[in-house]
């Protein structure tokens, strides 16, 4: 599914990593460890296209992501670990303006009924200025209930700031969708218990 061999990451004067390999085959859940600064938010940006590696490729189906960014990028889900929002707009306006940027147009009461899903039904009506860090983070993990049709979820830090309760949704979540035949690479500083076994892999151990 996807793959990446012989990465090197360059940031600033920098090497963060080298000679780092992965392969994400589906219903694999593939987690991204290392200390702060070590790389693992430049890792996920490789592997999903937004940047350039200093060395390496990255493959999807056995071709070089840059030779398919379409395809590429109409499978993959990238949830960066701050959601982009807009505070004058509600939760649902904000939604449907990422669904609608990614190519893949949600009505309004679809938005709705994923935020509702996701426990934000009493912040329908707000401005997401109004909302606290982890409803705004859910703001952003709603877009999952909507992307289910892409096999690849890349997550950067996606339990952060989320209550007991929504842990453990989001990871019933994402045992959904490796069950049904998609793969997610995430990255997290807390320990989540999941029903999909976790493949590790630590940045740390091909830093420079
Ligand atoms: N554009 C840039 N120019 C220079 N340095 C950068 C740039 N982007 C990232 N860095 C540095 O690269 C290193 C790795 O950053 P990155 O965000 O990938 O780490 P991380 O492992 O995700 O950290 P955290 O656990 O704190 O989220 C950091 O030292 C960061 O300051």
């Amino acid at each position: 599914m996807l793959e990446a061999h012989h990465l090197a990451c360059q940031r600033g004067d920098r090497l963060l990593f080298h000679r780092l390999a992965l392969a994400v085959k589906p219903g694999e859940l593939l987690r991204i460890a290392g200390a702060n600064g070590m790389g693992k938010t430049s890792l996920l940006r490789l592997l999903a296209g937004l940047s350039s590696p200093a060395a390496g490729s990255v493959s999807w189906h056995g071709d070089y992501i840059q030779h398919q960014r379409e395809s590429f990028h109409a499978a993959m889900l990238y949830l960066g670990h701050a959601p982009a929002l807009n505070d004058l707009l509600t939760p649902a306006e904000n939604l449907r303006f990422a669904c609608a940027v990614a190519a893949t147009p949600a009505s309004p009461a679809t938005c709705s009924e994923a935020l509702t899903r996701i426990g934000l039904q009493r912040q329908l009506p707000l401005p997401c200025k109004v909302l606290s860090q982890g409803q705004r983070r859910r703001v952003g993990l709603a877009r999952l209930f909507l992307e289910t049709q892409r096999p690849l979820w890349i997550l950067d830090e996606p339990f952060t700031a989320l209550d007991a309760a929504a842990v453990s949704d989001l990871a019933a979540t994402l045992d959904a969708h490796c069950a049904s035949g998609g793969a997610v690479i995430f990255t997290s500083h807390q320990d989540v218990a999941l029903r999909t076994p976790e493949r590790l892999l630590d940045v740390e151990a091909f830093a420079k």
